[in-house]
């Protein structure tokens, strides 16, 4: 479960952003939507602790964690938040599998090849694990970050903007894929879009 309650943030004195208290439990998903600009990475950064509020509470699985030290906080986030961000970043020496093995690696936690080709059929890009990412197509590459996120089992699952570049059919199935993925490990899915599809998939919605 992830709660956020009276989050601050300032870039600047003139960039700065009061946003609106979010919950999701766990085996839930929250749509949080907003047009381009409206601070919706922002928000996404505050919650996956990649920024720190300036003011206000983030509770993760019942526990305060926006005010966790930089090296508590990168552990927080291996081990408890799965991210998908707005454009992968991999590593491009390596295989997809060996790119989804490091959410492993980064957790400290044993690396689980079997789970990494599980999720690569249940995501349907199993053909390709042994290519290196540069070498599938945007929305295969979104998959990948998919499966990446959900390696080490997250309380949470934070996506930014997973179906921006996707057709009416992919989007669709990305999303029905997150939402069962994210529900069968029981963590609780947070999705952050300007994509006015996705308002009749989530019953749970904010607006930036
Ligand atoms: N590092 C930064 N320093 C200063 N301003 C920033 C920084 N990052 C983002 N901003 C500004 O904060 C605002 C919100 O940015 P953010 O990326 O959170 O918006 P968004 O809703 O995700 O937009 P989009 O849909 O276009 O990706 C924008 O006006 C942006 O220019």
């Amino acid at each position: 479960m992830i709660t956020a309650s009276n989050l601050r943030f300032s870039y600047s004195s003139l960039k700065k952003f009061d946003f609106p208290d979010i919950s999701c439990k766990d085996k839930e998903a929250l749509l949080i939507l907003g047009q381009s600009g409206k601070g919706k990475t922002t928000l996404l950064h505050l919650l996956a602790l990649l920024l720190k509020p300036d003011s206000g509470e983030i509770l993760i699985a019942g526990k305060l964690a926006n005010s966790l030290s930089p090296e508590l906080a990168t552990r927080v986030r291996a081990k408890h938040i799965g991210i998908i961000y707005q454009r992968p970043h991999f590593v491009s020496s390596l295989s997809v599998i060996d790119n989804i093995l490091l959410s492993n690696y980064l957790a400290n936690q044993k690396q689980d090849r079997a789970k990494a080709i599980y999720l690569a059929q249940e995501l349907g890009f199993a053909e390709h694990l042994s290519k290196k990412t540069t070498q599938l197509s945007q929305g295969e590459q979104q998959r990948v970050s998919i499966a990446r996120s959900l390696m080490n089992d997250p309380n949470v699952i934070l996506a930014d903007e997973p179906t921006s570049s996707l057709d009416d059919s992919n989007c669709e199935k990305v999303i029905n894929l997150l939402k069962r993925q994210s529900a069968s490990i029981g963590a609780s899915l947070v999705v952050v879009t300007h994509d006015q599809r996705l308002k009749d998939e989530f019953s749970n919605r904010v607006t930036l």
